[in-house]
């Protein structure tokens, strides 16, 4: 099986006349951390609707696996194993934490909850997957309280875990810590580095010091193209980088 599980081949968009994509080559490494940076309009956005197939590639091709997805519905994308993260807005408020990632982990199965012999041993199973994720987002003080009722952080966080549940091949986080403070910056960042570990999590990110400190790769893009792709200490060092980011300082560490 090749490493790279999610790519794309000289993909384009366009919007009427507009290209907001071009030749786009993009390598995402299985089990790998992966930021997608750029000043505002450089194409993120696109590029994340393109993978989700909310906007169709008017050029290129996206694979999965090696498997051609490029015209393939947002719905079967979902199915083949593509996850973007839930917005707060999509949890269920009324429902515990641990019910919400109970529904999010059947999803992907769906057809064990109709088939009633098999019922006992599929909620065993979304039970424990839904247990094992609360583990992983460090929120089993919380998981039977409504998810209406978590700080915005933890909501966060549970969003992430909607998307793991699933059990994706790759998860798409657009812009995980915006609006957040900085405590819980902290324990997103600590839950995105973890699972690079066994996930393959591709995100779009403003704050260049979680970029830097927890990517494994990073893919810089402006003006619809990509402009260069590599570790953190090395886009960080590139002239080309640079002068996109017009003399605005790219801190962070790197871990
Ligand atoms: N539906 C649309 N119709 C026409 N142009 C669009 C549309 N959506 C985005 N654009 C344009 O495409 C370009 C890329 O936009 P996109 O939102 O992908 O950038 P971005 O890198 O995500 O920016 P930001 O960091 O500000 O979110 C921008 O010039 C934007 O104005």
């Amino acid at each position: 099986m090749s490493e790279i599980a999610l790519q794309t081949r000289g993909l384009g968009v366009r919007y009427g006349s507009f290209d907001a994509l071009s030749e786009v080559d993009l390598a995402v490494k299985r089990n790998s951390v992966h930021s997608v940076i750029g000043p505002n309009g450089a194409g993120k956005t696109t590029l994340f609707h393109a993978l989700t197939g909310t906007v169709s590639a008017n050029s290129g091709r996206i694979e999965l696996e090696g498997r051609d997805i490029t015209r393939a519905s947002d719905d079967d994308r979902v199915r083949l194993g593509i996850a973007r993260s839930f917005q707060v807005t999509s949890l269920f408020p009324e429902l515990s934490l641990r019910e919400n990632l109970r529904l999010a982990a059947q999803g992907r199965t769906p057809w064990q909850a109709l088939i009633p012999w098999r019922r006992a041993e599929a909620s065993t199973e979304i039970l424990e997957t839904a247990d094992a994720v609360i583990e992983r987002l460090s929120l089993q003080n919380v998981a039977t309280r409504p998810a209406g009722e978590l700080s915005h952080g933890q909501q966060r966080r549970l969003e992430v875990g909607m998307a793991i549940a699933a059990r994706p091949r790759v998860i798409l986080l657009d812009e995980p810590t915006s609006g957040m403070g900085i405590d819980d910056i902290d324990g997103m960042k600590t839950l995105i580095r973890d699972l690079g570990g066994d996930h393959t999590v591709l995100f779009i990110e403003h704050n260049m010091g979680i970029v830097m400190n927890i990517s494994d790769t990073v893919t810089v893009m402006r003006l619809g193209r990509k402009l260069v792709e590599g570790p953190p200490a090395q886009v960080r060092e590139d002239p080309e980088v640079k002068r996109a980011y017009l003399g605005n300082m790219i801190t962070g560490d790197i871990a």
